[in-house]
């Protein structure tokens, strides 16, 4: 069957979710609010949900396989830019993953050490001991195929050693199983070497599980395609040299992934936290894409970590995460992370190319007019009179949004 969805946003809400039941992305028993007593239980000191929309980008070709996106965002053009990514890099073959790997890194942190080198023998002597201690925490994951794989022990500055610990989670993103193995390791340390523990926590600097996706455009049917590819790679490049600009740039990279994130119950924080400190491992914050023009073809390529997970946290229990999983279509973590990626790297792409051209403010003003006619006060019939005046006058304000409508 043929999975793309065609003219997706030139439909109704009704008429979308009929498109996607048709390819079978569609649930309508989990299109429901999920019940006070699942968010009473989620976290606390409940009182209230608090919503923002959930949209689809259509028609991402990613090795070969369509996917539709979920993206749950406060912000207007966001997925109209994914969309329009999306459907100029199918055009031109697709994403292609580059490469991709996939596990987690936890510490123990020795605290006052006082003899660092007996503490980093002891540590590096006793291995069979932390592979047992890490089946006995936790074995479920590691009957599943995964749990502590290896481990490295560093001296640090000052009074303290750390203990690395490389952990497969598989699926989950991994934070809980990575703090029950590391804990179990560090309790029996504390009373077996005597040593003091500060803390034992993952890291969310995830530079074992990084991904690579790249995109290959030919130039050639772009708005101005004389320059266009060299532009884009001039916007590659100054963000290379500017951390003012690229903390904007990769901003954009995130309106993409944050959104997916949040849709499927990931940890919005954690992926945030994984892509913003790979950007600034060199010690220079630099952009996670990479523009380059290259016989007469432009090359794009996004590299960061993602330790993302399709199972744990709140992901079972929350409706809307279900159905975001179901309109996806992804079966593992190792998935979600190349669609991830091909997300964040198409988000980019719209953004540089819509800067690089029309300007930001064309598309993204257009679509941002309809959010300030309802918040002026427009009925869903006057909301595309009230838009098409803010445009006319080149004026997307509150205040001319209110005396246009003062005047229907
Ligand atoms: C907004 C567009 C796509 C317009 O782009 P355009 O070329 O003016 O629009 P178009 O009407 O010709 O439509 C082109 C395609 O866009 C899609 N599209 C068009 N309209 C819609 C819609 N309503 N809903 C869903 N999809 C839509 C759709 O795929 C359409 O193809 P068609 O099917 O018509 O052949 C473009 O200007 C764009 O991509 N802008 C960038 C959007 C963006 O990045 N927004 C984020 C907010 S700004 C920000 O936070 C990040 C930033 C920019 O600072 C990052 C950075 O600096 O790097
Ligand atoms: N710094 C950070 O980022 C921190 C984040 N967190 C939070 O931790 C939560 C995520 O923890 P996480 O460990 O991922 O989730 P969970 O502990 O909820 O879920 C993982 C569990 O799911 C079970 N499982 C079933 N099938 C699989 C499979 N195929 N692959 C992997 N596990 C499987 C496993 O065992 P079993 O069935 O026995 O449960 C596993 O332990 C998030 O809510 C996050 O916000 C917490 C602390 C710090």
């Amino acid at each position: 069957m043929d999975k793309s969805l065609k003219n997706f946003y030139k439909k109704t809400r009704s008429e979308r979710i009929d498109d996607l039941k048709e390819i079978g992305c569609f649930d309508d028993t989990l299109n429901i609010k999920a019940d006070d007593i699942v968010f009473d239980h989620l976290i606390e000191n409940y009182v209230t949900t608090f919503e923002v929309a959930m949209g689809v980008a259509p028609d991402f070709l990613i090795d070969g396989q369509t996917y539709h996106i979920p993206m749950a965002t406060e912000e207007p053009s966001v997925i109209a830019g994914a969309s329009h990514a999306a459907k100029i890099i199918k055009r031109n073959g697709g994403f292609k993953v580059e490469s991709i790997q996939r596990r987690n890194i936890g510490q123990i942190i020795f605290k006052n050490v006082t003899d660092k080198a007996s503490l980093v023998k002891y540590l590096n002597d006793h291995s069979k001991t932390w592979f047992d201690l890490a089946f006995k925490a936790h074995p479920k994951i590691h009957e599943l195929g995964g749990g502590l794989v290896d481990f490295k022990v560093e001296e640090k500055a000052y009074d303290f050693v750390c203990f690395y610990a490389y952990i497969n989670t598989l699926d989950a993103m991994g934070a809980n199983t990575i703090n029950t193995i590391l804990e179990s390791i560090a309790t029996y340390i504390t009373v077996d070497f005597h040593a003091e523990v500060l803390m034992s926590i993952l890291s969310n600097l995830a530079t074992e599980s990084l991904i690579t996706v790249s995109v290959t455009i030919n130039p050639s049917h772009l708005k101005n395609s004389q320059v266009i590819a060299k532009d884009i790679e001039k916007a590659y490049l100054y963000a290379s040299i500017d951390p003012y600009r690229a903390a904007t740039h990769n901003k954009g990279i995130m309106n993409g992934i944050t959104a997916l994130m949040l849709a499927t119950g990931n940890d919005t924080r954690s992926v945030e936290a994984q892509a913003h400190a790979y950007a600034s491992i060199t010690g220079q914050y630099l952009p996670l894409t990479k523009w380059v023009e290259k016989d007469s073809m432009l090359r794009g390529e996004i590299t960061l970590p993602l330790a993302v997970g399709t199972v744990g946290g709140s992901m079972g229990t929350l409706p809307k995460v279900r159905l975001a999983r179901k309109i996806l279509g992804v079966n593992s973590a190792l998935e979600l992370m190349k669609v991830a990626a091909s997300l964040g790297l198409a988000q980019n792409f719209a953004a540089i190319y819509a800067l690089t051209t029309d300007g930001i403010n064309k598309g993204h003003m257009r679509l941002h007019a309809r959010n300030v006619a309802i918040e002026a006060g427009a009925l869903e019939h006057q909301v595309q009179d009230v838009v098409n005046h803010l445009l006319e006058v080149k004026d997307i304000t509150l205040e001319t949004a209110k005396q246009f409508l003062n005047t229907l």
